[in-house]
């Protein structure tokens, strides 16, 4: 290509970059407009951004990928949303988590993360209103399900408004090059069960396994002592400045995590929702029958259905359950009243539009 042909190109493109500025503030001056019909009001609204990013999938005829389109889109919502008023996201921190990654997914990166000390710490913060949403682990694909998460549902005031799926891609990661002189690996427990048949394999068995409470952690005790490697991802690598020495050590090559966001807000249908409930059968044979029937009846799908020892008593247990729809379709209403006769505790924990990136 000559250098007349790079230079034509150049300018089409600097006269592109025109017009996408011009209709990015376009759309940022729609988005302050609704912000102040909204008033003091909540101006976060999930339905509609995944109806946008899906919207923006449909269209998009490359050739970027729909993936990447969504993702451009996810961060021009995040900054005309800032317009409106910024938004505060609790996590569990420090920073750099998978939550923290979680967060920026959902909201983008104008959006504030808050670093909390634990999920509860999380919830909390959201609960007192000196954040406006906290987004948690719910499940891993390995592990199965965050109990923490699920235990704190069950009484929280919040509602769900959101899910996020993240591919979870883990790292060994050390301050100095090589395995030598290595004496622990600290990671989050979930973590350290995520890799144990790559540590099994690649570490030494005198090498501890020391869990702490997140990843980001794991990699900060990591910066500080030679003979300490952490397990976690990019953004912990990056923000404590240590060297990989494996990458995606996962047992599992498509481990990914599911967290959900929560926050003082009911939100409206988007088209394409999940609704997560939290029942407990009265303790008796074929109680758990008597749970799924009305919603096999009133033909509600069952996403996942995750059974977790109640706080109340001994052998007693809720039943955590995702069905497919919104709170408000006429399917889900027939089966929650009668579910209310049959359970003895029914609470609905949020509708919510399904991930779309
Ligand atoms: C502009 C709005 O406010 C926010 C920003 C959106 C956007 O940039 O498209 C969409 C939903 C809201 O989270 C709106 O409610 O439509």
């Amino acid at each position: 290509m000559s250098e007349e042909q790079l230079s034509q190109h150049r300018d089409a493109i600097d006269a592109i970059d025109e017009q996408i500025i011009q209709l990015l503030n376009q759309r940022a001056s729609h988005a302050r407009t609704i912000g102040e019909i909204k008033g003091s009001g909540i101006v976060y609204r999930p339905e509609r951004e995944a109806q946008v990013l899906s919207r923006v999938k449909a269209l998009n005829r490359g050739p970027l990928s729909g993936e990447t389109m969504a993702k451009l889109f996810r961060e021009i919502m995040s900054a005309c949303l800032a317009l409106e008023r910024p938004l505060t996201i609790a996590y569990l921190g420090p920073e750099g988590t998978f939550s923290q990654a979680a967060a920026i997914k959902q909201f983008g990166h104008a959006a504030h993360t808050m670093a909390c000390c634990s999920i509860d710490e999380a919830f909390r913060v959201v609960e007192a209103k000196t954040a406006d949403y906290v987004v948690a682990p719910v499940e891993n694909s390995t592990e199965g399900a965050v109990g923490r998460t699920l235990d704190l549902m069950v009484n929280t005031p919040l509602k769900i408004c959101g899910e996020v799926v993240l591919r979870i891609h883990h790292h060994l990661l050390r301050k100095v090059e090589g395995k030598a002189g290595l004496q622990r690996v600290y990671s989050h427990a979930q973590s350290l069960s995520q890799c144990h048949e790559w540590l099994n394999k690649n570490l030494p068995a005198e090498v501890q396994r020391v869990s702490v409470s997140s990843n980001a952690e794991a990699a900060r005790l990591a910066s500080l002592d030679e003979s300490s490697a952490a397990i976690a991802g990019d953004a912990a690598a990056e923000n404590y400045a240590l060297l990989s020495l494996a990458q995606n050590i996962e047992d599992e090559p498509n481990n990914t995590t599911r967290f959900l966001v929560l926050g003082m807000q009911e939100v409206g249908p988007s088209g394409r929702d999940k609704t997560s409930l939290v029942i407990s059968a009265p303790n008796r044979p074929g109680a758990l029958h008597t749970l799924v029937e009305p919603l096999a009846r009133n033909g509600v799908s069952m996403d996942k259905f995750e059974s977790r020892p109640s706080r109340a008593g001994l052998w007693e247990y809720v039943f955590f359950v995702d069905v497919e729809g919104h709170v408000s379709g006429a399917p889900l209403q027939a089966a929650l009243n009668e579910l209310a006769d049959v359970a003895a505790f029914v609470k609905v924990l949020g509708s919510y539009p399904v991930a779309v990136i």
